[in-house]
């Protein structure tokens, strides 16, 4: 049995569950989940762990939830642990989906308490399953592929040195123990990752290449489900396909966003409708807290166009109560902060769900993280035209410049270069030379003076 087989399994069941049938009875079983959550203190809030149990296609139909320390061999207390395994058995459920990380033994032991049959996962687990489901380019699928390889490597460990003790002969009956599987774990990782660095190497070439063509790279950036894509469709002017040339559902101008957890994975790329300059706008993966490292390791190069961009927008759903919105602020400016070096623009989204007043207390409220946002709704296209100026006033100013070429062979497609990459105000036509006079990004301007200075060596050595 190969590394990921398992995984393999638990994906083709994930997708089967992702396929858009008419559930009959059987399906409609087959598919109910029961939520767990475990807090310390206070009470637990199941609201994003059932989104996305939602996302993954599980119907929840039932909760268990619980205020107390951690339990190390269940997790939960073990009245409570009885009390899931009597409602699993009382719903038909089949998965229990804990909103808490689980380690191993906890996810055997819940396993034996439970009907059988019945999968126990965690929210790793279920993020992966999420974004097994939507990964549609070679790229996410390796990065789902990664990031499984990943959860499983301790596993792996942990169950090798178990066997190796010997002390917990129940756990063996798992599976079996084979220490050759980390090191196909760990071999599968580096296959991986040299693929996706070749991937990445190529995404970075054409990014520069569009920096060196004079784009401005914008980023969309946020919370899951905040707005971005929607958004970058009221931003955008045409298509960008070169970057999309594996299907992405984004692609299709008509493709709806989804009140859906994770609807985008991949990344896309269009045109801002912004006149004076050519602006790209990227819209990404969405950021979610509590991931541990190793899938935000996983899925970093997604967010590149993030940390490599001029300018980010860090998109916020303002409909939502407002300390969860500051916690989801705090999480995108962790995510953001260890890379990203461009300046963020906040833009607060959803208006028209909140009247003047809420919006007013709420931009007061969140001001020290979100100081002079921009607000829109997305949906309504309302003051979109607002978010455009913004762009374009935070994005590198544009320089004036006047350059004198001589007359080559060359000269003429310096000129037709400018008058696409530049805003051109002026050409004049001498004997000998050309003058124009432009405005463009100081990148720009830098490449139209070497390539002047290119086309000065090129006539002194036709004239020596
Ligand atoms: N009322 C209202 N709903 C909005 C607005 N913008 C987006 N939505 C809705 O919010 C939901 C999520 O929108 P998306 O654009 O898919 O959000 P996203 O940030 O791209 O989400 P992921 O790709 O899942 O990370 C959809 O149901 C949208 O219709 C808005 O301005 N007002
Ligand atoms: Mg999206």
């Amino acid at each position: 049995m190969s590394a990921s087989d398992g995984s393999r399994k638990r994906r083709a069941a994930a997708l089967e569950r992702a396929r858009p049938t008419t559930p009959g009875r059987h399906e409609a079983t087959r598919m109910n989940t029961i939520i767990a959550k475990r807090v310390d203190s206070g009470t637990a809030d199941t609201s994003e762990i059932r989104d996305l149990a939602r996302a993954a296609g599980y119907t929840v139909v039932g909760e268990v939830t619980q205020s107390r320390r951690a339990d190390p061999a269940l997790q939960i207390g073990e009245g409570k642990a009885e009390e899931l395994a009597a409602l699993a058995a009382e719903t038909d459920a089949t998965t229990v989906v804990f909103d808490n990380r689980l380690g191993p033994y906890q996810t055997y032991n819940l396993g034996q308490l439970l009907p059988d049959g019945v999968e126990v996962i965690d929210r790793f687990t279920l993020i992966l399953e999420i974004f097994g489901q939507r990964a549609q380019t070679r790229k996410a699928q390796l990065q789902v592929e990664l990031a499984e390889l990943r959860y499983e490597l301790p596993r792996a460990e942990a169950k090798t040195s178990l066997a190796k003790r010997e002390e917990h002969p129940g756990f063996m009956g798992l599976g079996e123990y084979d220490e050759s599987r980390e090191r196909d774990i760990k071999a599968q990782i580096s296959r991986i990752k040299d693929e996706l660095e070749r991937i990445e190497q190529t995404e970075q070439q054409r990014r520069e290449r569009r920096r060196d063509s004079g784009f401005d790279l914008v980023a969309l950036a946020g919370y899951t489900n905040a707005g971005k894509s929607t958004l970058l469709r009221q931003l955008a002017t045409d298509l960008e396909v070169e970057e999309n040339e594996e299907l992405h559902p984004d692609l299709d101008p008509t493709a709806e966003s989804q009140d859906k957890l994770f609807t985008t994975l991949g990344t896309t790329t269009r045109r801002a409708a912004i006149d004076r300059r050519d602006v790209l706008v990227t819209d990404t993966v969405g950021f979610i807290s509590d991931l541990p490292h190793w899938l935000v390791e996983s899925f970093k190069s997604t967010l590149d166009s993030v940390y490599r961009a001029d300018l980010v927008l860090l998109v916020v759903d303002v409909s939502e109560p407002v300390d969860e919105i500051h916690e989801k602020l705090v999480t995108s400016h962790d995510t953001l902060y260890e890379r990203n070096e461009a300046p963020i623009v906040t833009v607060l989204n959803k208006i028209d769900q909140v009247s003047d007043e809420e919006l007013t207390d709420k931009r007061e409220a969140l001001s020290s993280l979100a100081p002079n946002p921009v607000t829109v709704s997305a949906k309504e296209g309302l003051n979109v035209d607002g978010l455009l100026e913004r762009i374009d006033r935070e994005l590198p100013d544009w320089e004036e410049e006047r350059l004198m070429l001589p007359m080559t062979d060359d000269t003429m497609s310096v000129v037709s270069w400018l008058h696409d990459n530049a805003s051109v105000d002026d050409v004049t036509y001498g004997d000998e030379d050309v003058i124009v006079s432009f405005e463009a990004r100081p990148a720009v301007i830098s490449q139209a003076r070497s390539r002047a200075s290119e086309l000065r060596t090129a006539a002194a050595e036709s004239a020596s």
